[in-house]
């Protein structure tokens, strides 16, 4: 080989180097600023009880705008603002797509976490902060996904929406509630909705079909006072603990099926007891020496759709808060599980929901896995939008990943967020271009 032939090789060796670390070099950067504005949206406080929903409103703005997306910002309840955007398709008549997330989250416990938790702090990778889970994630990572398909100059078919909506971690009432039984969301004619769903501790992502309804329950048992020295029949501190016996022996029953592995944590009834009020207040605490003529406690309830809501009702009313144990009751919160035909809520997840398999197959092509289809344990605005009709699957791209929501130390790994963007890019790409033809929940629940 003459000097001339190396030579060639060499500069040829030099420009291959060069575009190697101009492409690392140009997809570093474009990945920093991507976990940049999730970083952003992360640190606006917009924790209960008073979640600056403003500041919120106003960086999803300005990301909808360098997106070039329409913009809207309603109020069904004053100063609970509700972002709606919209990328319109090619054809307007056929049914749109919804991709719904929440702006709220739960409270903190800062002096517990290791790393504040309004900081979106880097550590080794993973994204420390309230949110990062549940569920500020997915709402910008519809945003990141619909910004790589502009720049690749995807058109869509379909029209796609992106809501970012107040309230649900207190129940979605000036929220989610509000939007779908409004004119604005009949309107959109919405053929298939996203919302949230669960990390998965293994490699396998978790898909959710419909969810456990809440009754929080408040249980109040009253009793004659009395001298702290006496036993006696009925006080109200005996009847309570009768009633949370009662409680604990059905809450290990429904714990006893999941452990057996005979159902999912998504088909039995869960029921936790948030809190208990009793006694008498003294300036060091408690009078000691009297038994309270009141005593209180609460508890989470969560019905799945396969459950026989109104035997449990039967249950509280007779066992749990008897009149005959001088015993009241009400829920502070209680959503049913039927429809207005007294079916049970549920997204169809087999061959009659042609999303379904559209969505599986976009996570296929994304090189990433799922598991069987579940009920949700907790709850999510979805339902909502399910009572209307509307086909809404629960998925959060997280796979490797501890499930933190509501915990202490939430995180998430960045190049993680990053994979669920390619997925959700996926996605989009896949519910935008199809022309097939849906029916409403409620058609296919008529079916069953
Ligand atoms: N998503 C929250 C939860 O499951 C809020 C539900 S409001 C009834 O706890
Ligand atoms: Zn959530
Ligand atoms: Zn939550």
């Amino acid at each position: 080989m003459n000097v001339g032939c190396w030579r060639r090789i060499e500069s040829l060796m030099a420009m291959s180097y060069f575009f190697i670390f101009f492409v690392f070099f140009t997809c570093t950067v474009a990945d920093d600023s991507i976990v940049s504005r999730f970083q952003e949206y992360l640190k606006i406080n917009t924790a209960h009880p008073s979640p600056n929903y403003h500041e919120a409103a106003n960086f999803i703005l300005s990301q909808a705008k360098s997106l070039s997306l329409e913009t809207q910002t309603i109020e069904f309840v004053k100063n609970k603002p509700l972002i709606l955007l919209k990328w319109s398709g090619k054809n307007p008549n056929l049914p749109s797509i919804l991709l719904n997330s929440h702006t709220d989250v739960v409270p903190v416990e800062p002096h517990k976490w290791s790393h504040p938790p309004f900081e979106a702090t880097i550590d080794q990778g993973n994204i420390y902060a309230r949110g990062s889970q549940d569920m500020k994630c997915v709402g910008l990572q519809y945003l990141e996904a619909i910004r790589r398909l502009k720049a690749s100059n995807f058109e869509p078919l379909r029209t796609i929406y992106i809501s970012f909506v107040p309230d649900e971690e207190i129940g979605g009432h000036d929220g989610a509630e509000k939007f779908a039984s409004s004119n604005i969301f009949d309107e959109m004619n919405v053929g298939i909705m996203l919302d949230e769903g669960l990390a998965s501790p293994d490699d396998n992502y978790r898909l959710f079909y419909a969810e456990r309804c809440p009754m929080w329950l408040v249980i109040k048992a009253t009793g004659a006072p009395g001298h702290g020295a006496k036993l006696y029949d009925n006080t109200a501190m005996e009847n309570l603990f009768k009633s949370i016996e009662s409680v604990r022996r059905f809450r290990a029953s429904q714990l006893d099926l999941v452990k057996a592995g005979v159902k999912s944590e998504g088909e039995v009834v869960s029921v936790n007891m948030v809190f208990l009020k009793a006694g008498t207040p003294s300036p060091t605490g408690f009078v000691m020496n009297l038994q309270p003529s009141e005593a209180q406690a609460g508890f989470d309830i969560r019905v799945p759709p396969v459950a026989d809501q109104a035997s449990l009702e039967r249950r509280i009313a007779e066992e749990w808060a008897p009149a005959s144990r001088n015993m009241t009751y009400e829920f502070k919160q209680k959503v049913s599980v039927y429809d207005k035909n007294g079916k049970p809520i549920l997204t169809a997840h087999d061959g009659s929901n042609p999303w379904w398999a559209l969505l599986e197959g976009a996570i296929h092509k994304a090189n990433r896995k799922f598991g069987k289809p579940e009920i949700f344990p907790a709850s999510t605005d979805a339902r909502y939008f399910r009572l209307k009709g509307v086909p809404a699957i629960g998925f959060s791209p997280m796979a490797n990943t501890p499930i933190l929501l509501h915990d202490h130390n939430e995180f998430l790994n960045k190049e993680e967020y990053l994979k669920g963007i390619e997925v959700y890019e996926h996605i989009l790409k896949a519910f935008a271009s199809s022309h097939v033809e849906t029916k409403k929940d409620e058609a296919i629940r008529d079916e069953l």
